[in-house]
C-alpha cells in the first residue's frame, strides 16, 4: 500500500570529504567547487534575505574560503560588505579566493553589526570548542543582524549537531551538496534556522538519509482484508490496556485490514478488533495470512511475556517490540526479524548512555540485537544492522504526551503487516506519525492521534 521514498541523502563531514575527493579527483578543480559555492550561497542569500549591508565572518578554512566567494557576489550585486577575518586562509583553495577580495577586511574583534551576518568561520572542519576571538564576534554581533551560516553554523559538530561553544543561531543555512547530520541532531535545529541545500555538482553517495513523505497507493480493487494486513497485538497487563488498544486501533487506522488482540481480557477497542486467549492466539503464528505482531506496549516483563517472546522468535513473523518487552531482550534475544522502538530511557537501560553521538549509538544498538532500532526523540534516529541510517525531523513536541508510541508501534506493525520491509516501515511509520503530531493541538491526547491518522493518509 505504501511506496516509501528514499529521502534526501544526508552526509557525515567524512562522506562529504570522499564525495568532495571524487569530484576533484574527476576533474573538477578544489576551487571550482568553492566558486559554484559561493556563487550558489550568494544567490540564495539575495533570494531569502537581501540587504544593502552585510558583514561576512571569515575563518582559516575553506568556510572561510567561500566567505571571501560570497563577499565578492555579493558586492558585485551592489551589496556593501565587509569582511571581518584576523588572517586571510593559508592553504588552498581558500587562499586564492581570498586574495581575490578586494574589498574592507577589518579584525574579527571590530566586525561591525550589519543587518545581514554571514557566518562563514567554520564549516565541517570543525574540531574543537569555538576559539575565543571567534566566539567574542559571536557574542558580539548576536542580535544585531540576521544571519545566514554557510554550510552550517560555526560551532556545531557536522555530526553529532553538539554545540562546540556557544554559536550564532541563524535563521538560514545554506548547505553544500547535502544536509549534514549535525543540522539535524541535538543543537542543530534550533541554531539553523531553515535549511537550503545548494547544488555545486557533487554527488553525494550515503547510506544515511533525511525520511521524506511515503507515498500512499490504495488497496487494489479485489484486495482481501488479509491482503491489508493482518496485526496481531499481543496484549499488556490489563491495567494498562489502555496501551494495548490505542497500538491495536493505529494499526487498524493506517491501513491494517485486521487486528487481533491476544490476552486474557474482554475489551475491544474496535468492533473490528477480534480478541483470542493466548493459546488460541499462539496458534495463529502459523496462519500465513498473519503478517506482523506487536508485543510490549502495556506489558510487564513476566512469565507471561518471556513465553510470548520464545514463540515469537520462533514463529519468525515481523515484531514490532516495545515498552515492557523491551526489557526482556538484554536476557532473551528475539531470533525474529523485528523493530525495536525504545524511547531514551529504555534505550540507555538496554543499551547503555546515548552519549554525545547519537547516530552511533542506533548504529551499534541495531548491530547487537540485528534489529532495526528505533529510537524516538525530538529527532527520532533510525539505523538497520545492514548500516542504514534515517532520521525524522517531521514531528512536533505534541507528539511527546502518554500513548504516543503505543501509537507508533501500531503504524509500523500495520505496514509490516503489509509486506514492507523493517527498515522502511519504521521510517514512514515515523514520518505518518510525525505528520499526525504536526496535525495535534493544545488538549489533544494519545487517541486524536488516531484519529487524525485518516487525515494523514488522505494528505499522501
Ligand atoms: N566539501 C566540499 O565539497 C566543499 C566544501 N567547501 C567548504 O569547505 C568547508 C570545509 O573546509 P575545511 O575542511 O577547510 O574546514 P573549515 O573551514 O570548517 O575549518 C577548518 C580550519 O579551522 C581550523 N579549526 C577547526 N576548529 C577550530 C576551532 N575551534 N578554532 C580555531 N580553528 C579551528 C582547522 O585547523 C582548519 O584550519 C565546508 O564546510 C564548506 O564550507 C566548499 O568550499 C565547497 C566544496
Ligand atoms: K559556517
Amino acid at each position: 500500500m505504501f511506496q516509501i521514498q528514499p529521502g534526501l541523502p544526508l552526509v557525515t563531514a567524512a562522506a562529504m570529504r570522499s564525495a568532495e575527493a571524487a569530484a576533484i579527483a574527476a576533474g573538477t578543480p578544489a576551487l571550482t567547487l568553492m566558486e559554484r559555492a559561493a556563487q550558489a550561497a550568494a544567490h540564495a542569500i539575495l533570494a531569502h534575505l537581501p540587504s544593502r549591508r552585510a558583514t561576512v565572518l571569515c575563518g582559516p578554512g575553506n568556510n572561510g574560503g567561500d566567505g571571501y566567494g560570497i563577499a565578492i557576489a555579493l558586492s558585485a550585486a551592489g551589496v556593501a560588505v565587509t569582511v571581518a577575518a584576523d588572517a586571510p586562509p593559508r592553504r588552498e583553495p581558500a587562499a586564492t579566493m581570498a586574495a581575490r577580495w578586494t574589498g574592507p577586511v577589518v579584525p574579527l574583534d571590530a566586525a561591525p553589526p550589519a543587518p545581514l551576518i554571514i557566518d562563514a568561520l567554520f564549516g565541517i572542519g570543525l574540531d574543537r570548542p569555538l576559539d575565543s576571538a571567534s566566539q567574542r564576534a559571536i557574542d558580539r554581533l548576536r542580535g544585531h543582524g540576521r544571519v545566514v551560516a554557510i554550510d552550517i553554523v560555526s560551532g556545531l559538530h557536522a555530526d553529532r549537531g553538539t554545540a562546540l561553544g556557544q554559536p550564532l543561531a541563524a535563521e538560514l543555512t545554506i548547505a553544500f551538496a547535502a544536509p549534514k547530520a549535525g543540522h539535524l541532531l541535538a543543537d542543530g535545529p534550533r541554531h539553523s534556522g531553515r535549511l537550503a541545500v545548494v547544488d555545486i555538482g557533487v554527488p553525494v553517495e550515503t547510506a544515511m538519509m533525511l525520511i521524506d513523505r511515503p507515498r500512499l497507493i490504495g488497496p487494489a480493487p479485489d484486495a482481501h482484508k488479509y491482503d491489508r494486513g493482518w496485526v496481531l497485538m499481543v496484549e499488556g497487563k490489563a491495567d494498562h490496556g489502555g496501551a494495548s488498544s490505542l497500538a491495536a486501533l493505529a494499526a487498524l487506522r493506517s491501513g491494517a485490514g485486521l487486528v487481533t488482540i491476544a490476552g486474557p481480557g474482554t475489551h475491544l477497542p474496535a468492533m473490528a478488533v477480534m480478541r483470542r486467549d493466548d493459546e488460541e492466539a499462539a496458534n495463529l503464528l502459523n496462519d500465513r495470512r498473519l503478517g506482523s505482531v506487536i508485543i510490549g506496549p502495556g506489558m510487564l516483563p513476566d512469565t507471561r511475556a518471556r513465553g510470548w517472546l520464545k514463540r515469537l522468535t520462533w514463529a519468525g513473523k515481523p515484531l514490532v517490540i516495545d515498552a515492557g518487552a523491551l526489557r526482556l531482550l538484554a536476557e532473551e534475544p528475539v531470533g525474529a526479524p523485528s523493530v525495536l522502538t525504545p524511547h531514551e530511557g529504555e534505550f540507555t537501560q538496554m543499551f547503555g548512555p546515548i552519549g554525545d553521538d547519537r547516530i552511533a549509538a542506533v548504529q551499534k544498538a541495531a548491530s547487537i540485537t540485528d534489529a532495526v532500532v528505533l529510537l524516538k526523540g525530538p529527532t527520532t534516529v533510525i539505523a538497520a544492522p545492514d548500516g542504514r541510517v534515517a532520521i525524522n525531523t517531521h514531528n512536533s513536541p505534541w507528539l511527546a504526551t502518554a500513548g504516543s508510541g503505543d501509537v507508533l508501534a501500531g503504524i509500523i506493525a500495520a505496514l509490516l503487516a503489509q509486506g514492507q520491509p523493517l527498515f522502511e516501515a519504521a521510517c514512514a511509520a515515523s514520518w505518518l506519525h510525525g505528520d499526525a503530531g504536526r496535525r495535534m493541538g493544545p488538549g489533544r491526547i494519545a487517541d486524536d492521534l488516531i484519529a487524525i491518522l485518516p487525515e494523514v493518509l488522505a494528505g499522501l
